[in-house]
């Protein structure tokens, strides 16, 4: 394990596998890693997520739910890998490339002009009073504002800023229209806008900042 590394399973940069612009150059787009059935995994895992936003277990169900927990931890503890060769995040046939740490979003369009996605907040993402929270509509503009960029440049950039402006509450368990675009590219610098819609009405939308990352910068 290096000092920096937290986990044994946290794999330094090796001159076999350098770090690329913040990723490794071998970087795997895949719809095999975590095999057929890594989706309905994901989608479960986010059920429960949503249930446990609601639930109010007595204690003796808090007890079972806890041992049933620990089970499938140890489960999971026995086919951990590094991020590199993780299904999470490089699965282009889920939702959200199947990364269960990004609200649900699934791609319409995307390319050099931008992306346009159908994000569902659940319930996981309550935030108060039957709506989404704030914190959750920034990592779906956050992701998909890398993605515009990435989409824009063939390379992969980092967030400097991002101004998420709050115009009308976001619904929860709705099909929502999230757009993200390069509004002005200057050299590394990418001017990222994006809008959040239900419908017609504008929930959200976004100023930002991306850096384009030099080759080899973490
Ligand atoms: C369809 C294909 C699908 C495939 C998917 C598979 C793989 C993935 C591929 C694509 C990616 C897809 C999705 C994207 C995923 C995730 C996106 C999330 C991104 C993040 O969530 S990332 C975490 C949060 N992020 C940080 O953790 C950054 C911490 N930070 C730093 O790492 C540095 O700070 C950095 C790198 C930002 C800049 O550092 P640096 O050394 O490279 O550059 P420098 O400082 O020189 O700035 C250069 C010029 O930007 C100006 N500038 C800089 N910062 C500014 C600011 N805040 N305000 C105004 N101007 C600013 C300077 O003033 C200068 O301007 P000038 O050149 O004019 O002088």
């Amino acid at each position: 394990m290096t000092e920096t590394s937290k986990h044994e399973w946290d794999i330094p940069a090796t001159d076999d596998s350098p770090h690329e612009g913040g990723f490794r150059a071998d970087l795997a787009i895949t719809t095999e890693r975590g095999g057929p059935s890594y989706g309905a995994m994901i989608e479960q895992v986010r059920a429960f997520m949503g249930k446990v936003r609601y639930a109010s277990p007595t204690p003796e169900l808090a007890d079972e739910v806890i041992e049933d927990l620990r089970k499938l931890n140890a489960k999971l503890d026995t086919m951990l890998v590094d991020e590199w060769t993780s299904p999470s995040g490089t699965r282009i046939d889920l939702p959200s490339r199947g990364n269960i740490t990004l609200p649900p979003y699934v791609i319409t369009t995307g390319g050099p002009d931008g992306v346009e996605a159908e994000v569902t907040f659940g319930d996981f993402h309550l935030g108060g009073n039957g709506v989404t929270h704030g914190g959750h509509v920034a990592v779906a503009f956050d992701d998909l504002g890398g993605m515009a960029s990435a989409l824009k440049t063939g390379g992969v950039a980092r967030t400097a800023y991002l101004t998420v402006n709050y115009r009308s509450l976001t619904p929860l368990n709705k099909p929502l229209t999230i757009r993200t675009w390069v509004d002005v590219q200057d050299d590394r610098k990418l001017y990222v806008k994006g809008t959040l819609h239900d419908g017609d009405r504008l929930c959200a939308d976004l100023d930002s900042l991306f850096i384009k990352l030099k080759p080899g910068q973490p």
